[in-house]
Parts: C-alpha cells; structure tokens; sequence
C-alpha cells in the first residue's frame, strides 16, 4: 500500500516566506483534511503534492519513492486529483469524461474495454449519475459537475485521493454522500486527503487535520487534538461558538 510523504516540503508560493517545512505522511486508511483561510496555499499544496507543480524547497515521495523518479504514468495509476474547477473546455459526455480515469492504465493507441467500461459506469452510479451518462458536460449543473469529477477519479481508483474542496457546489445530501465515499476509499486501504471549508464536514469526518496559515506556518496531527476553538479561531480570524452534538464538534461562527 502507498503512503504519501512529504520530507521538509515547502510550497512555492510567489513573495511568500518559507514558513513551516512540511513533514507529512498521509497513510493507507487515512482521511487527511486541510484547513486554512483563502489564499492559505491549499490548492497550491495538493497540486505540489501531486506533482503538478515544483516545490520550492524539500520532497514528494509515493510508495518511497520522489515523484519525479515515478514518472507520470505511475504516479497517475497511484494518484488520484480532484481539481477545485473542472478542465472541462473540449466536448465530451459524462461517460466518456468517467472514462479518462482508465486512461493511465491502457497502452498508447488502445482504446478503453469493457472492463474499463463497467468500471466507469459503477462510478457514474456510485455518484447517482447514470440518468446523465450520455449528456455534454457543458449543460451540467454545477454540483452535477462536481460529481463527474469524483466519478473519473473512481474510475481511476487510485491508492491516494487528493482533493480539492470535494463538496463544492454540492447540496447537503450529496456534501455527505461524498464525504461517505472518501471515507469508503479510505477504509478500502486509500490514503485521501481534501481540502474543505466546512470545519464541521472536516470535525465528522476526517482523522488527522492540517492547518495551514497564509504567512506559511503549518500544524498538523489527529482531529481530535487539532480541532482546539482557539486555534481554529486564530486560523480564520474568526470567533466561534462550539457545541457537541452526536460525539463530534460542531463550529458555528459568531456574529
Ligand atoms: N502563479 C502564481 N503567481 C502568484 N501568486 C500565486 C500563484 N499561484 C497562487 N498564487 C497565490 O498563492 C496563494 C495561495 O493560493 P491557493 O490557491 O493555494 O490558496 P487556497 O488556500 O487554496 O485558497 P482558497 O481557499 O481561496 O481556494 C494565493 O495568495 C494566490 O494568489
């Protein structure tokens, strides 16, 4: 099983000191969330950590190995993104956009089979997408669009879910639908981590936070020792009143 580590990682943020080395190792099992303000660099970490873009200082390593030693095929068959905006600019039906999850696992010049097929459309029904199977993507809903992302990225079935604020845009029953499905991968041996908004979806559902600080400063351990109001009140610059309900905590800002 592959874990995802990071060893002294510094994002490259433009004009940004260098703040906290980032060492990380989100493990098999593991449901990593990533909290922190607008601009914090949450995005900037995940596509670091996916290798799309170079960090400034320090290492990504997959299954113990540097990403840029893995090469991009085996690092697509082990990684999975879901992206904040969709690259969704060429014409394409929600089937066919399910399906570019197989394409690190076909030979150059072969086309997806059935098995690829049937492993689209158990995705595209795992998302309650199969009614839309045939539709472009262009007329889709944003919420319905955000489901076709995490459909191709299980399709992809990767080993390590990095995702990015992965309730955007959803209503409620989808927003824990999909928090199901993360945790699901996670208890089927994935390493997920997500950056979220939603300090509640993160206190229910994931096991380990990270809290990242606009001027590069970094936390990080288990939710339960991570989810202290004074800090998350520091984090946002916001007070908050704290309640528990069904075992867990629940942040609601004060006005
Ligand atoms: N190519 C770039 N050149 C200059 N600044 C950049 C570049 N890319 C990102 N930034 C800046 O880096 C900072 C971190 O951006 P990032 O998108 O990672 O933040 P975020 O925590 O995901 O924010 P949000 O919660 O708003 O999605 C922002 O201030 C952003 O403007």
């Amino acid at each position: 099983m592959d874990a995802l580590e990071t060893h002294r990682l510094v994002i490259d943020i433009p004009g940004r000191a260098a703040g906290r080395p980032l060492d990380l190792r989100v493990s098999p099992g593991e449901r990593w969330g990533v909290l922190g303000p607008n601009g914090a660099g949450k995005t900037t970490l995940l596509h670091t950590l996916a290798g799309l873009r170079a960090p400034r200082a320090g290492e990504v390593r997959l299954a113990g190995l540097p990403l840029a030693r893995l090469g991009r095929r085996a690092v697509a068959r082990r990684l999975g993104m879901v992206f904040q905006t969709s690259h969704d600019d060429f014409p394409a039906t929600v089937l066919e956009t399910a399906l570019i999850g197989r394409h690190p696992f076909l030979s150059p010049w072969h086309q997806e089979g059935p098995e690829d097929l049937a492993l689209a459309e158990a995705a595209l029904a795992r998302l309650d997408l199969t009614h839309l199977a045939d539709r472009e993507l262009s007329t889709l809903s944003g919420g319905e669009r955000q489901r076709v992302s995490l459909a191709t990225v299980l399709t992809q079935s990767p080993q390590t879910w990095l995702a990015d604020e992965p309730t955007n845009h959803l209503d409620l029953h989808h927003q824990v639908a999909i928090m199901d499905l993360l945790a699901e991968q996670a208890a089927q041996g994935s390493g997920v981590m997500m950056c979220l908004h939603d300090l509640n979806l993160a206190a229910r559902w994931c096991d380990h936070l990270l809290l990242l600080y606009p001027d590069g400063e970094a936390c990080w351990g288990p939710a339960e020792v991570m989810l202290v109001p004074t800090v998350l009140e520091r984090l946002y610059g916001q007070p908050l009143t704290t309640a528990m309900v069904d075992g867990a905590p629940v942040f609601v800002p004060r006005r």
